[in-house]
């Protein structure tokens, strides 16, 4: 069938759920949960609390195998260019596979040079851990701060926080924002002596980054002298002869490859900064959970493969429900930049207009992903969630267990608040339910009367929630590259090509014509007049 026959007849399948809420298809069906859930290992999913039933969920798979979905996912996997508007393989999967299989772009096995790639890193990051690599005076270093953005910042700082209870390397510290502030107010914290800085981007031209290296240049040649800056520094780039350029020890440097996404490059060197806070050991499994999850997207039924029902759930709740954000709720405070992280991978992926031929996609793409940890969230923006006006499907994230052994207590609590918060969003409250409680504390009638529309849930809210043992590297792995499949599902319904990110461009041209008007340097006039008051404002 069609993709636009499905949509219609998908379309036509949740009035269904327009009719009858949420809490009357759990009344009905005692089996919702078991029928809407779905199990990886420890790794556990539900989506029994989104408005979709097995029948609608047929559907969606019928739609994933017409557009295509397996033959594009073995077409990845297989190292085919499937990012054709850049002509790239797309092989992130590569860098963790575990098997002794060839990968092969452009008929070479790539295996070797990334297994070296990694033996260098867990050399460097065992000799910065053991002391062995010290700086001109034999001291280890005690801080490490990685310069980069984007995917050269996020991944590795986001994971840096979540396996906090492995980090027993030196420190970490990520400058990412090219406002001085960040680089000051980090610096100011650190002896240069002991610091050693590391300049991530992949195509080392990132005006961020490069402005950013330059200052913590400034920084050690000024503090230690211009011949301590070759024991100070180390790179990760694709792009070697810009590294050389700048002045970095060869040993030093960390290639990877223009068939790695920078939103999907934690699992390359850019990783070296995790595997210097947690060693090589706990990063190898941090690749063996994605592996897993590889393995798993690659080969599990469409209808209990845990990517592409979340992919399917998305599209169900973008397109044929009309919710436009997707809210990221881990409950888990060592995941509170995950939020952030996923939003580079959802909307730098997803955020198109067109398809890969270049026409209209002709249906909504990537939603708006936002998010921050529980419990704090309750306190802020659920307020929202539950009565506003707009309804945004949540996606809740939660460990059985914590780390801490001794403050099981605090587990606990956080459990019942995620799962409460899915059941009120799912339940919501009627008026005579609001009505019932008042008048059951006693309230006189006029008063509830007034009262008890502010106390409405209208329910009915979606939410997934994933549910996992623990936060170990391995988790944490499988977790991303749920999130990573995911993405891809979406993207080849939506026909798009997830893997570029034109959109980025515009803004950073107009930024470089603009420096110099900024600088008092050139005319502003040729541009308009919004642009030319508020750089006059800001001449001051
Ligand atoms: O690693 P680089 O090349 O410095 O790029 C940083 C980030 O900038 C982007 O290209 C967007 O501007 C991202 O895709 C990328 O992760």
């Amino acid at each position: 069938m069609a993709t636009s026959d499905i949509v219609k007849k998908l379309t036509a399948h949740a009035s269904s759920f327009k009719e009858r809420p949420l809490r009357a298809h759990f009344a009905e069906d005692g089996k919702r949960f078991s029928k809407l859930s779905a199990r990886h290992g420890d790794m556990m999913i539900d989506f029994s609390k989104c408005q979709i039933d097995e029948t609608g969920l047929n559907l969606l798979v019928e739609l994933a195998q017409g557009a295509g979905v397996t033959t594009r996912r073995d077409a990845m996997f297989s190292g085919e260019k499937i990012n054709e508007t850049e002509n790239r393989a797309v092989l992130h999967t590569a860098l963790r596979n575990q098997s002794e299989e060839p990968v092969l772009v452009d008929g070479k096995d790539i295996m070797p040079d990334i297994r070296a790639v990694l033996d260098a890193m867990s050399d460097f990051a065992d000799g910065i851990r053991s002391g062995d690599i010290a700086n001109a005076e034999g001291h280890p270093f005690t801080d490490v701060v990685n310069i980069g953005i984007g995917g050269s910042d996020l991944g590795p700082a986001m994971t840096t926080l979540a396996l906090a209870p492995y980090h027993d390397g030196p420190a970490l510290h990520y400058v990412s924002n090219v406002d001085g502030a960040h680089i000051a107010d980090t610096l100011a914290e650190l002896d240069p002596a002991t610091t050693l800085i590391i300049v991530a981007s992949k195509t080392f031209t990132t005006i961020e980054t490069m402005t950013n290296a330059q200052t913590a240049r400034r920084w050690i040649a000024e503090t230690l002298g211009e011949e301590a800056v070759i024991h100070h520094f180390a790179a990760i780039s694709t792009a070697l002869d810009k590294v050389a350029t700048f002045g970095i020890d060869e040993n030093r440097v960390f290639g990877f490859w223009d068939w790695v996404g920078g939103r999907y490059s934690i699992w390359s060197a850019i990783g070296l900064p995790l595997m210097i806070a947690v060693g090589a050991d706990a990063f190898n499994e941090f690749l063996a959970g994605a592996y897993d999850m590889d393995r798993h997207f690659a080969e599990a039924p469409l209808n209990e493969n845990l990517p592409v029902l979340m992919g399917l759930i998305g599209v169900w709740n973008r397109d044929i429900l009309g919710y436009s954000a997707r809210a990221i709720l881990p409950y888990d405070q060592r995941l509170s930049r995950l939020p952030a992280y996923l939003q580079q991978l959802d909307m730098e992926s997803n955020g198109k207009q067109v398809k890969l031929s270049g026409e209209p996609v002709g249906m909504d793409t990537g939603p708006l992903v936002w998010g921050e940890p529980g419990t704090n969230g309750q306190h802020a923006f659920y307020q929202l969630l539950h009565q506003g006006t707009t309804v945004i499907p949540c996606e809740f994230i939660i460990a059985a267990k914590g780390h801490e052994e001794d403050l099981g207590h605090h587990h606990e609590m956080l459990v019942a608040n995620c799962l409460a918060q899915s059941e009120a969003l799912m339940l919501g409250r009627t008026l005579d339910e609001a009505k019932a409680l008042l008048s059951a504390s006693g309230m006189a009638s006029a008063d509830i009367e007034r009262l008890a529309p502010h106390k409405v849930f209208p329910g009915d809210r979606p939410s997934i929630t994933i549910v996992h043992d623990q936060l170990t590297p391995f988790a944490l792995g499988r977790l991303i590259a749920l999130y990573e499949h995911r993405v891809f599902v979406e993207g080849v319904i939506w026909g798009i090509n997830s893997f570029d990110q034109w959109g980025v461009e515009l803004g950073k041209e107009l930024a470089t014509a603009l420096l110099p008007m900024v600088k008092g340097e050139a005319d502003p006039s040729n541009k308009d007049s919004s642009t030319q008051g508020l750089l006059a404002a800001l001449s001051a």
